[in-house]
């Protein structure tokens, strides 16, 4: 069995023990040492680091087995591994945030099944590498969620879909309505910390940054610990953090599964406006939702996730009808029928003019983009040959042709055709045209006896120009509602 050292500064950390592939020696066996540091293998007796997970900004993540459980259960096991150049009051405020992370997963994780469980939390005396001294190292093991996480999805497989983001952000306020009512916030929300199981359940990670809200002067102040480009601005600045301070990294997150854009990309500083719908359009109640939850300040935003949700709720009920591609279900907490006590008194308030509702055009990301402009000037070109050969160069034929370009334009909008089937459709339309000599009456003419390559050539040219003229409009609108 492969054992991996904890001390941060083990030189060879990866440790073979063959006699341990068995599960009952295993079970019995003596503590184990590190054969390059002599650091304890067997942390607090039973739990055995196998390999790093990650590091993040106060230590490191092993995965791990816990030898006392009959199947090894895998655990995670974190270390609290500070950097090195803070001073002493920051390491003081560290190791706080640190015993506070095993605060709250011992009171929610073991309370909610979507935030993991609290396994152990202790210190570990160990002998100093360099001096005759002992270092301290305090330890965190918490469940093991089998999944993959946010910032990882978006990675591997780009944008989510709006039913899919719609999902995230539903379950994620869910959560939060819970951590939320039990006087906690989390302030660091951003894709790496949900997870997405094996099962498909979401799971919110990472309560190293969590703030409980007790009632007293000062009580709230945000400790400088949040992710640049999630964190709203009273958190920046170092101020009081509320509930709505999660409600706001939780929509940014909402925002980039939808862009795969990074948060600097999707917000203007010059006049301190989101334009994430620049980048991608959503139906407007989602959007809605979120460019409330994306105000500059705490007080327009949603008061509570409960209110969120029902906020969210109220505007699937109203596009269920007219939109098919919205999902018919959404079930907020049993709490979100009631209006929260925390709520505002409007919660259909339109959002405060600091976050941009843009028109509404499905400008998508720019490869996105320049792919549905080539798709429809080459089906453009295509159509115009076929429909202009059966029904001529009359009112009926370019009827028609709009009719069809028109449709086709709707539906890469809404995205019901995208990617393989623009490809598909245009495949199918060439085929047609370059096969059936009837579909070719308008170009034979001038095509010089060669049907064929005068059909590519005028499709790839459609293509190109309605690409140049689709670039040129999209530069046009975001220069014009930047101006505005
Ligand atoms: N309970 C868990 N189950 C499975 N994987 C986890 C769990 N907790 C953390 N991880 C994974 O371990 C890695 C390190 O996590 P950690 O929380 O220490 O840092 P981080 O989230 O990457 O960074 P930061 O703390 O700066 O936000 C990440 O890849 C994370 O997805």
């Amino acid at each position: 069995m492969q054992l991996y050292c904890t001390r941060p500064s083990c030189p060879r950390p990866v440790n073979q023990f063959d006699d341990l592939d068995n599960h009952s020696a295993l079970k019995k066996a003596q503590q184990k040492y590190c054969t390059s540091c002599g650091m304890e293998l067997f942390l607090s007796g039973r739990y055995l680091s196998e390999r790093l997970l990650g590091q993040g900004g106060f230590g490191s993540a092993f995965l791990a087995r816990d030898r006392y459980t009959p199947t090894l259960r895998h655990c995670v096991v974190k270390l609290f591994q500070p950097s090195s150049s803070l001073g002493p009051k920051q390491l003081q405020m560290a190791q706080m945030l640190f015993e506070r992370e095993a605060e709250v997963l011992e009171q929610l994780g073991n309370q909610h099944p979507q935030i993991p469980n609290l396994y152990a939390f202790f210190p570990l005396v160990v002998p100093s590498l360099r001096s005759d001294q002992c270092e301290e190292y305090f330890y965190l093991v918490q469940e093991f969620i089998d999944g993959e996480d946010f910032g990882k999805i978006l990675h591997r497989r780009g944008p989510l879909s709006e039913k899919a983001v719609r999902a995230v952000l539903v379950s994620m306020l869910q959560v939060l309505a819970f951590v939320h009512q039990h006087g906690t916030i989390h302030r660091d929300i951003k894709p790496s910390n949900i997870m997405k199981g094996r099962n498909n359940e979401l799971y919110l990670l990472d309560f190293g940054a969590v703030k409980q809200v007790t009632v007293g002067p000062g009580s709230g102040q945000s400790t400088g610990i949040y992710t640049t480009g999630y964190a709203p601005p009273e958190q920046m600045s170092g101020g009081q953090v509320f509930p709505s301070t999660d409600l706001y990294a939780l929509a940014v997150t909402c925002v980039v599964l939808l862009t795969n854009q990074p948060t600097a990309e999707l917000f203007d500083s010059y006049t301190h406006t989101w334009r994430w719908q620049e980048q991608h359009q959503v139906s407007p109640g989602l959007a809605a939702v979120l460019n409330r939850m994306l105000q500059a300040t705490p007080n327009s935003r949603y008061q509570s996730a409960d209110e969120a949700l029902a906020a969210l709720t109220r505007e699937a009920g109203k596009m269920s009808v007219p939109n098919p591609s919205f999902p018919a279900q959404i079930s907020p907490s049993p709490a979100a029928a009631a209006p929260s006590p925390l709520a505002s008194p409007s919660p259909t308030a339109p959002p405060a003019p600091s976050a941009t509702l843009l028109p509404t055009s499905r400008l998508s990301s720019l490869p996105a983009f320049l792919g549905a402009a080539a798709f429809t000037g080459v089906e453009g070109g295509l159509l115009a040959i076929a429909i202009f050969s059966l029904l001529g160069t009359t009112l009926l034929g370019s009827g028609t042709w709009l009719g069809l370009m028109i449709i086709l334009i709707i539906l890469q909008l809404r995205r019901i055709i995208e990617r393989l089937d623009l490809l598909v459709i245009a495949g199918i339309s060439g085929a047609a045209v370059l096969l059936l000599p009837r579909l070719q009456q308008v170009i034979l003419p001038v095509s010089g006896g060669q049907p064929m390559q005068t059909v590519l050539m005028l499709a790839i040219l459609a293509g190109l120009s309605t690409v140049a003229i689709a670039v040129l409009f999209r530069l046009i609108f975001r220069l014009v509602s930047r101006l505005i």
